[in-house]
């Protein structure tokens, strides 16, 4: 584990950045492509140590899968094509990769294990588990179901109704990947809006999947057929860069093909409350997943409140946003966002002592956090604690620093953006 002296005091950032692929697409797309029939051609595929660690457990299921510059082969033979693993399934840092897997696993006629790494180890799983075993998995692991490892027989499922007990679109999309293999109509509930990737996934691979306010539903038994995937630009690693533009002086950032999905735009509806200065050119090409170039200037930003349906549009992206606000007059206000403590790190304790660190005035609360700006930020030792968002969140605020800014565990970051330092210092 390495530490990294980070640019600090910037005097301003240009340029042009492509943003790498999103990669909760990326993980589906290997996903949809293994249990699709025909071959799958990938382009722009993020390479990220989460969706390798999903290319990794399909090749163990004896999927053929090619990867090379960002263009990914997956030549599926359906979902009964899948084998039985002879070996643990390592899901590495990855919670969409486990969670969404358990989905697949729950309708196979056979056994296999999962695992990851000690962040993995402590993110809860029963709320996967649980749904899964009322459609008739087997699943057990430690804690009675409840953490990794987690071994699953799977079978014949039956379908459900599922109400959601959180918005999360990892237990939405492990729910209807095993209704895909199951007898009748599943039908999930959500609380509020989620990310839509995989039901948008399911049309595109040829399947049918109906929404009705809330509810979800998808039939069991129909046959995928493997097509072309454009991944567009993660706005979760654009967000870095548009908030870095917003705060840094004298900036101008051009952010280009950034996925504009409705679900994922959170960000957007703060920067323009908080009043930055963007600009977004929609592309009107794009098909399946909305996408467009993003133009961030700097900007003279104010508090704002961020709570309620909003949260799951933004959730990964609290971190930078909880800097930003460090930067805006008057206080900011983020709650409803308790899932924060149930990612790679608790995200509610990291984000508030890593900027603590930093000088920032920021408070934890139950279900979020509380942030008094303007601040100066000074220097100092911080640590991404493992967690890729924390990282690069630091990455960023070092920027604005006019003391020296040491980051601890910054090889986290390859996790989503393995070539994030490349693209910050073109800014520079
Ligand atoms: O479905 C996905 O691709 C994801 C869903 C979200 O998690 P939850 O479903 O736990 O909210 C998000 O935080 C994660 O980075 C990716
Ligand atoms: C929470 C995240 O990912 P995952 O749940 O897939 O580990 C993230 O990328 O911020």
């Amino acid at each position: 584990m390495g530490s990294l002296k980070l640019k600090s005091n910037a005097s301003n950032l240009t340029g042009e950045i492509k943003i790498p692929g999103d990669k909760s697409i990326s993980h589906r797309s290997v996903m949809f492509g293994s249990i699709a029939h025909g071959e799958t051609v990938v382009t722009n595929f993020l390479p990220g140590d989460d969706c390798l660690s999903t290319i990794s457990c399909f090749r163990k299921m004896g999927v053929r899968i090619e990867e090379e510059d960002g263009i990914v082969r997956v030549f599926g033979n359906g979902i009964e094509g899948l084998s039985e693993p002879t070996e643990l399934l390592d899901v590495g840092n990855s919670g969409t990769t486990i969670r969404l897997l358990m989905g697949i696993l729950a309708g196979r006629p056979f056994f296999s294990t999962l695992a990851g790494d000690e962040s993995i180890a402590k993110r809860p799983m029963t709320r996967v588990t649980e749904p899964l075993s009322k459609m008739g998995a087997k699943i057990d692991g430690r804690k009675n179901g409840a953490f990794t490892p987690i071994s699953i027989r799977g079978g014949k499922l039956n379908s459900i109704r599922y109400q959601l007990p959180v918005a999360s679109a990892q237990v939405k999309s492990a729910i209807l990947l095993a209704g895909l293999q199951a007898e009748g109509e599943t039908t999930v509930i959500e609380p509020a809006s989620t990310r839509d990737h995989t039901e948008r996934m399911i049309r595109q691979f040829g399947g049918e999947i109906h929404r009705n306010g809330q509810e979800i539903t998808v039939v069991g038994g129909q046959k995928l057929t493997g097509v072309h995937v454009h991944v567009p630009g993660d706005i979760s690693s654009a967000a870095f860069f548009l908030v870095a533009g917003a705060i840094v002086p004298e900036s101008e950032i051009v952010l280009k093909d950034v996925g504009l999905n409705p679900t994922r735009t959170g960000i957007i509806e703060v920067l323009k409350n908080m009043g930055a200065n963007l600009e977004i050119i929609q592309n009107e090409n794009s098909s399946v997943e909305p996408s467009g170039d993003l133009i961030i200037k700097t900007s003279s930003l104010k508090g704002t409140v961020i709570e309620g349906d909003l949260i799951p549009k933004l959730i990964d992206e609290i971190p930078i946003i909880a800097l930003m606000a460090t930067q805006a007059e008057g206080v900011t206000i983020i709650k409803d966002a308790e899932e924060l403590k149930v990612k790679e790190t608790n995200r509610i304790d990291t984000v508030v002592n890593e900027l603590k660190k930093l000088g920032a005035v920021i408070e934890a609360t139950e279900d979020g956090m509380i942030i008094h700006g303007k601040t100066r930020l000074k220097g100092g030792i911080v640590s991404s604690h493992g967690d890729h968002r924390i990282g690069m969140m630091l990455a960023i605020a070092a920027l604005l620093c006019y003391e020296d800014v040491i980051l601890e565990k910054p090889e986290s970051i390859s996790v989503s953006y393995p070539n994030f330092f490349t693209h910050l210092n073109s800014l520079l």
